[in-house]
């Protein structure tokens, strides 16, 4: 019997009760497709689901339904991925032109760097994946799965019962329920459906929602017969999400074998965040240093000193010591450090690391508003009728529709507006009406619509409609004066603080055996249902915070603007113009650009308009984070450099988040407390790269004006390399360091242009202390006539590494020590790891470690005089540093 064709296109026959995992879905052409029926029993399944103890086994035998770009790698994977590095990678690649001109010192210098680096970076990156897979458990997303418990005769025969199961645990025959805002949790084949609605949009690119519905016997005229795995309307794929409707679908794929495995993209791919566009930048301007220095300096010193390739392992040494082998690990290590005391200390999960980093460049936040800024708990303060008359007949067509779509819907998903129209309503009343089918709520369509048979009427239904006042007045048969004078009262009810529903009917003949959205129009108004939603404790102080924090916030609802402009001035925010999407639409990129930045409030949004206004203004520059709770937020979260989701988020919301708002009650002010510790880490990453940069440019134009200058070679490669491996191995403190306050007080961002001129500056004035140094040297110490070229070897290696300890307390904790103006005078882990690089500069060339290292002892007036170049350096840097502060 022939199954069907999997996602990747392959056909695969079944002789057994169940066929293999990749060959459930059905053919895409050729044979017969099977029924649905067809397909459940080819799966060794029924509508009842499968028995625990059968999906036990099929669990042992198909593995966790994990997709394999989430699976934790080996530790050999890991290495190897770690050489694909760009530093690394050139880093290779100048050790292996050193061992082809046999010189082995640097060759196995290099090969030690690359090996450490290697390992500091897999360790790094496996702790911080260990941290984040528990962190990710915290907030694991469910499914809603029929199986059937074992009976006692142990053969699983029992009634079926609908539990909530991790989404890894499903296996290929599990019978699903889908509901709006849920995740699609595997590949599924649609069994049951009522206006399921699925967003493809990480597959097809497309965002609108496209239709899923059961299909018995396929190849059906609605199905063309050759279309693709994505136009079977009755599959659906891992990944996707439910926008609308519910349904219940047999599991036809799962893990390695789903559509989403095959991709290999989904739910992670996003465009670049603004720290992979930082890392990005300074990875590449730092290639190509590196990669032009050796060719340089081979042709300095064969144009001054007719040398050829002999130079050529110091040219490669002073590439190496531009490199920051250690970037990738201090990285890792700062934002896998933040992450874990968000979780600790503020219950905030941080899903993808690099999201820590954009939390603290941030400097817009958009928010929704229902069930953000108000508590999603509405009270319905009343209903009336288009003449403002008290009417309590249009709260109970409003609470016959919420009713019936609720009933009617698979897998009922709670919506607080309904909830609390039954609250209100006279719930006797709502079983006497007899269903006959709901169009379930979508936040496009902005309506929901049930239909029933009309009570007390034989021979016609009525679909009772129900939505935001703009969907219903412009399907209502009025005059347009009588919708002008109706719109303006709701206006005026919306700024008063209240949320508006209307609600309308039409009759129709009964006969008609399915209904869609298009029998939505020719309606009769009825009135609008008043109700009440408080603001968030927390949301009045949370959105002071973040202004003195200098993130501008952003309110993108759905809702009517004076509903969203009452709600933002009863916490204190001052809404301004409320744009509506709808002027939006009519804007081009740039005007859009410059609309949003300006708005404070934008209503009336569909999800498509959340994510195009984040989309605008990341374009306009800003790092864009986006706070939503709602299936319509979605979009909106996959668009932005970070989303963020409180916990009782739906799952999609949750899943496409980066950040989750874990803690047990609604607590805005987490983000702030978020938002301090992306500052830290990223305040540590930019504090690391300002230091290191610049002193690595610093030495590296010292060393190529000495190389140049001198008769000999300013330092041997090998000590080169070895005040390289320090210097690198210091700048792990700055994983464990505190920043400046400045650096909690706006958006850290640092752009690839912004460093490039800091570390000219900063490693400017390092090369003219080390040059101060080599006339020292020269001068003094090695004297016009000496001939020890050790003597000037260790003189500078010792400098070097006492400049650079200041580089790193100067830069960092001196920054901090000017805005403290005094206080605070304790070293820290960078101070400590500065003092330690010191200790090792002045003691290294006394140790038995000097002599193999080609270095001697010094004269002792040579240290004297070395206090004096530091001296000067430092207080030239301090009042550069000072500078600088002023100007930030
Ligand atoms: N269950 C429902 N039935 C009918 N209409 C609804 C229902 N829920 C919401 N609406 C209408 O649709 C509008 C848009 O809803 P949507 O869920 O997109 O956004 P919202 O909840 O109003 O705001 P936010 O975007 O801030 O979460 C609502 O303002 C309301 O008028």
């Amino acid at each position: 019997m022939v199954v069907g064709q999997g996602p990747r296109g392959t056909t695969a026959s079944a002789s057994t009760t169940e066929a293999e995992p990749g060959s459930r879905l059905t053919a895409v052409s050729g044979a017969a497709e099977p029924t649905a029926l067809q397909a459940l029993r080819a799966l060794g399944s029924g509508p009842r689901g499968l028995s625990e103890q059968e999906a036990e086994r099929r669990l042992t035998r198909y593995g966790e339904n994990v997709p394999p770009s989430l699976r934790p790698l080996s530790w050999p994977r890991r290495l190897v991925r770690g050489l694909k590095d760009p530093f690394t990678a050139v880093l290779l690649v100048l050790g292996l032109v050193s061992a082809a001109v046999a010189s082995w010192g640097t060759a196995v210098v290099i090969t030690v760097l690359v090996a450490v680096s290697c390992l500091l970076r897999a360790g790094g990156e496996m702790r911080a994946d260990r941290a984040m897979a528990g962190l990710r458990d915290l907030v694991a997303t469910t499914a809603t799965v029929l199986r059937r418990p074992e009976d006692e005769s142990g053969a699983g025969g029992a009634a079926p019962v609908a539990r909530e199961l991790p989404v890894d645990q499903l296996v290929p025959g599990d019978v699903v329920q889908l509901g709006a805002g849920d995740l699609v949790p595997a590949d599924v084949r649609v069994m049951r459906g009522s206006g399921l609605r699925v967003r493809e949009a990480a597959f097809t690119g497309e965002s609108v929602a496209v239709k899923k519905y059961p299909v018995d016997a396929p190849h059906s005229p609605s199905q063309p017969e050759g279309a693709g795995a994505f136009d079977r309307p009755y599959l659906c794929f891992q990944g996707s999400s439910v926008v609308a409707g519910g349904g219940t679908a047999v599991v036809v794929a799962t893990g390695s074998d789903t559509r989403l495995a095959a991709a290999h993209t989904g739910i992670s791919a996003r465009a670049a965040g603004s720290f992979d566009r930082l890392v990005h930048g300074v990875s590449w301007i730092l290639v190509r240093f590196m990669l032009l220095t050796p060719p340089l300096v081979l042709m300095a010193n064969a144009a001054l000193r007719g040398q050829g390739l002999e130079t050529l392992p110091f040219a490669v040494a002073v590439a190496v010591a531009l490199t920051p082998e250690m970037l990738p690990v201090v990285v890792t290590t700062c934002l896998a450090r933040g992450a874990s005391l968000l979780a600790r200390d503020h219950r905030a999960i941080v899903r993808r690391l690099p999201a820590l980093h954009d939390l603290g460049a941030m400097d817009v936040l958009c928010l929704d508003k229902t069930g953000t800024l108000t508590q999603d708990r509405p009270l319905v303060g009343g209903s009336v009728d288009g003449m403002g008359r008290e009417d309590p007949e249009v709260l109970q067509w409003a609470a016959v529709n919420a009713w019936w779509t609720l009933q009617l819907a698979d897998l009922p998903v709670p919506d607080p507006l309904d909830e609390a129209i039954l609250a209100a309503a006279d719930e006797g009343e709502l079983v006497t009406c007899e269903p006959v089918a709901a169009l379930p709520f979508d936040p496009v369509r902005r309506l929901a619509t049930a239909v029933v048979r009309t009570p007390g009427r034989l021979g016609t239904n009525t679909l009772i409609v129900k939505g935001s006042i703009e969907a219903v007045l412009e399907r209502c048969v009025l005059p347009d004066a009588e919708r002008q004078r109706l719109n303006a009262r709701a206006a005026s009810h919306a700024a008063d603080g209240l949320r508006l529903l209307a609600v309308a009917t039409v009759e129709r003949p009964t006969g008609q055996r399915s209904y869609t959205p298009a029998d939505e129009r020719g309606l009769t108004f009825r009135g609008f249902v008043l109700l009440r939603d408080a603001v968030t404790d927390s949301a009045a102080a949370a959105l002071c915070d973040l202004a003195e924090r200098g993130v501008s916030v952003k309110v993108l609802t759905g809702d009517h603007p004076g509903t969203a402009a009452r709600a933002c001035r009863d916490l204190g925010f001052e809404p301004g113009e409320v744009l509506t999407a709808e002027r939006l639409d009519a804007l081009s990129e740039a005007d859009l650009a410059a609309a949003v930045s300006r708005a404070s409030v934008i209503a009336r949004c569909t999800p498509e308009h959340k994510a195009r206004v984040v989309s605008a203004l990341r374009r306009a520059g800003h790092t864009t984070g986006f706070l939503g709770d709602g299936v319509n937020d979605l979009p909106a979260l996959r668009a932005a450099d970070v989303g963020i989701g409180p916990r009782d988020a739906v799952p999609v919301a949750r899943e496409g988040a980066d950040v989750v708002l874990a803690g047990r009650e609604k607590d805005l002010t987490a983000i702030g407390h978020a938002i301090t510790t992306g500052r830290y880490a990223s305040g540590n990453i930019a504090a690391y790269l300002r230091v290191t940069l610049s002193s690595n440019l610093g030495n590296v134009i010292a060393m190529l004006t000495a190389g140049v200058l001198l008769p000999f070679l300013p330092m041997l490669p090998t000590q080169v390399l070895v005040q390289n491996l320090c210097f690198d191995a210091a700048q792990l403190a700055f994983a464990y360091d505190r920043p400046r306050p400045t650096v909690l007080r706006r958006p850290t961002t640092l752009n690839a242009r912004d460093l490039l001129t800091f570390i000219t500056r900063f490693g400017v004035l390092n090369a003219l202390a080390d040059l101060a140094t080599f006339g020292l040297l020269t001068l003094a110490v090695y004297g016009p006539g000496g001939d020890d070229e050790a003597v000037f070897h260790t003189g500078w290696f010792t400098e070097n590494m006492l400049t650079q300890a200041l580089v790193m307390v100067l830069l960092h904790t001196g920054r901090r020590a000017a805005e403290h103006r005094g206080r605070n005078r304790a070293l820290g882990p960078v101070g400590w790891a500065a003092a330690l690089l010191a200790v090792i500069g002045v003691l290294l060339p006394l140790s038995p470690f000097g002599p193999p290292l080609g270095m001697t002892s010094l004269p002792q007036a040579y240290y004297a005089q070395l206090i004096a170049v530091l001296a000067l350096y430092a207080v030239a840097l301090t009042a550069l540093v000072r500078r600088e502060a002023e100007h930030v």
